[in-house]
């Protein structure tokens, strides 16, 4: 089984870079990240060439998280702003070989001027990741934890990318979301499968370390792999102690 470390959540105590070595002292196949502005590129890149990990993934920077911002690209005003940061996201994953760049949403009323504004801004975010080679991701992220955030339901991520028509445009299927907003994972996994470029996972509710909780991982992961899901899957939990290696158990579960 192969998954990739968050390192959003996983090893914070350490530096990005440390993170993706420490990432891969503890097995994992792959790294990926929120926001890693604050570090230069060619740090990251010598990280990730020393211990030969792909960095899968990184976010758009997501506003003034002080003044509840959470992404800006459905906020509708906010475009010159988004497109500035999908401009920055792009041009990071260039620099480190990242191939998926999540476009975050941000909270807003959920009225139709926030979905043009969201439409316009995906629409420029997929051209311009083509040029590059990119995959845009956008992810359905659940209410209790950010209400208000404009993408809270897969079939609504799903009808964004019919209407918006890009290749490059896909689905973040976290499973923590999913499963708080909607349920029915492995069903709504197999319909849009076609769609999803990237599964994130961790217990629910709790979002602590992927073995406990109301969603059995034993039994989900396997059948996203009898369905032909091969690319490695994010572990983005919150460790429930103060040390990343010390709630590796799971991890350890699925070797071999
Ligand atoms: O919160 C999540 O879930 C994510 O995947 C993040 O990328 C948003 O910070
Ligand atoms: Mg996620």
């Amino acid at each position: 089984m192969n998954f990739s470390a968050n390192l959003g959540f996983l090893f914070t105590d350490l530096s990005l870079p440390d993170g993706i070595r420490a990432a891969k002292a503890a097995g994992f196949s792959a790294v990926e990240c929120h926001f890693p502005y604050d570090t230069r590129p060619a740090d990251i890149m010598t990280a990730l060439t020393e211990t030969g990990l792909p960095m899968l993934g990184l976010n758009t920077h997501p506003g003034n998280r002080d003044a509840g911002e959470f992404g800006l690209s459905a906020m509708p005003g906010r475009g010159a702003d988004a497109r500035a940061e999908i401009d920055r996201a792009c041009d990071y994953a260039v620099a480190t070989g990242t191939r998926m760049v999540h476009v975050m949403a941000g909270r807003t009323d959920g009225g139709p001027d926030a979905d043009q504004a969201f439409v316009d801004t995906l629409s420029y975010a997929t051209e311009r990741a083509a040029t590059n080679g990119l995959d845009i991701l956008i992810e359905p992220i659940n209410h209790r934890d950010v209400p208000g955030y404009h993408l809270s339901r897969v079939e609504q991520a799903v009808d964004l990318i019919d209407r918006i028509g890009a290749p490059n445009l896909k689905i973040m299927f976290d499973c923590y979301h999913v499963q708080i907003m909607q349920g029915d994972l492995i069903q709504r996994f197999r319909t849009h499968q076609h769609m999803i470029g990237h599964v994130q996972i961790a217990a629910v509710p709790d979002r602590g370390e992927p073995d406990q909780g109301e969603l059995s991982y034993h039994h989900i992961i396997p059948a996203l792999r009898d369905l032909g899901y091969t690319a490695p899957i994010g572990a983005e939990y919150k460790p429930r102690g103060t040390d990343t290696d010390a709630g590796l158990g799971w991890l350890s579960a699925y070797s071999g």
